[in-house]
């Protein structure tokens, strides 16, 4: 084996994100030792079972102790108490890292609890799926995935390099910015799709003409994609939607306008500003394929996609 990155990495959380990078970390023999640690002895014992690191424990003051990196994969509401649990234990010149959807409200969570010394390195991988918990990962999640830094004033530009080494170690291609423009485009990009399958999949949920049978029976591949992020975990959206409030709101705000020039145009029979729109947007796909971010990607459940390059 290569000399591991570092001697020792502590995962805290996981789940769907933290066990794929266990997984990972252990094929590229990134760390001569992983210390695991979650919140719930049940999770704990599974990952223990699946043989994802090197150690367990419910405490993560323990897991983080002399670790070189440490990588927090909770919910975003959750980062806080996490930082603020971890922070005395956490080893002078130690990368702190986390993977969460939203930023500026997670560096607000952390940041004040980074003891001086410590790296605090905020990031983001675009990549995940609709399931969570320790037996949903897997290694090759982040394979030519993008992986997001949000990189607080002052940050130490050789730690950033090493972080960085390490994403690129498990699959990822780097990209920073500032957190406020994450924020942004994550909303449109992310936060938005899945706010909108939650709510088409809700009003088929309400509706009383057509039963509930109907809907399952019959439902075409457009509904069954949008059941599939709608499946996504109810506690990470939840903290998403809370902890990008302004982003998402101006987002939203966008989209009933434009649905509302779209129900227009339905109304009075335009069709030439519904062809307009819809080639526009073909475009747009063709664009992401092009640009080779297609989706033989893990995000897409992994499901045969028809693929035009490919047809
Ligand atoms: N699921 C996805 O597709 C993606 C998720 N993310 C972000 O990654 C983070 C983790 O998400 P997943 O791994 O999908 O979630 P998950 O639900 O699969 O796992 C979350 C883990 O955090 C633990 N946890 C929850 N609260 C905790 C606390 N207070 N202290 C310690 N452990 C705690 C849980 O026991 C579990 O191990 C979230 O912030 C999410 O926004 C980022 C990219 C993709
Ligand atoms: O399942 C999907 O399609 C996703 O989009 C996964 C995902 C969810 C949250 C993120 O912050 C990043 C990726």
């Amino acid at each position: 084996m290569a000399s591991p990155m570092f001697e020792k990495i502590a995962l805290v959380g996981i789940g769907l994100i933290g066990s794929s990078l266990a997984r990972v970390i252990r094929r590229e023999g990134l760390a001569r030792h992983v210390a695991i640690s979650t919140r719930s002895a049940a999770t704990l014992k599974r990952a223990e079972e699946l043989g994802l690191g090197d150690s367990y424990t419910i405490d993560a003051g323990d897991a983080v102790r002399d670790a070189d990196l440490v990588v927090v994969s909770v919910p975003v509401g959750s980062s806080g108490a996490v930082a603020e649990e971890i922070a005395p234990a956490l080893k002078k010149g130690a990368i702190l890292t986390d993977v969460g959807s939203t930023k500026a409200s997670v560096i607000a969570q952390m940041q004040p609890h980074v003891p001086e010394g410590v790296h605090f390195i905020p990031g983001h991988p675009l990549a995940g799926t609709e399931k969570s918990g320790p037996d949903a990962g897997f290694a090759d999640l982040f394979d030519n995935r993008w992986c997001i830094f949000t990189p607080v004033p002052g940050t130490d530009p050789e730690a950033l390099e090493r972080l960085s080494e390490f994403w690129r170690r498990c699959g990822a291609n780097i990209d920073t910015m500032d957190p406020q423009h994450h924020d942004m485009t994550l909303a449109i990009v992310s936060h938005l799709p899945h706010i909108i399958a939650y709510n088409i999949v809700g009003t088929a949920d309400d509706l009383e003409s057509v039963t509930k049978t109907e809907v399952i029976k019959y439902s075409a591949s457009g509904f069954r994609d949008f059941t599939r992020l709608a499946a996504s975990d109810p506690t990470m959206w939840r903290d998403v939607c809370l902890h990008n409030k302004d982003a998402i709101l101006e987002m939203l705000a966008r989209f009933s306008e434009d649905l509302a020039f779209l129900q227009r145009a339905i109304r009075w029979g335009d069709g030439d500003k519904l062809f307009d729109l819809f080639t526009r947007t073909r475009a747009v796909r063709r664009s992401i394929i092009e640009a080779g971010q297609d989706i033989d990607a893990p995000d897409f459940g992994r499901q045969a996609v028809e693929h035009p390059a490919k047809s």
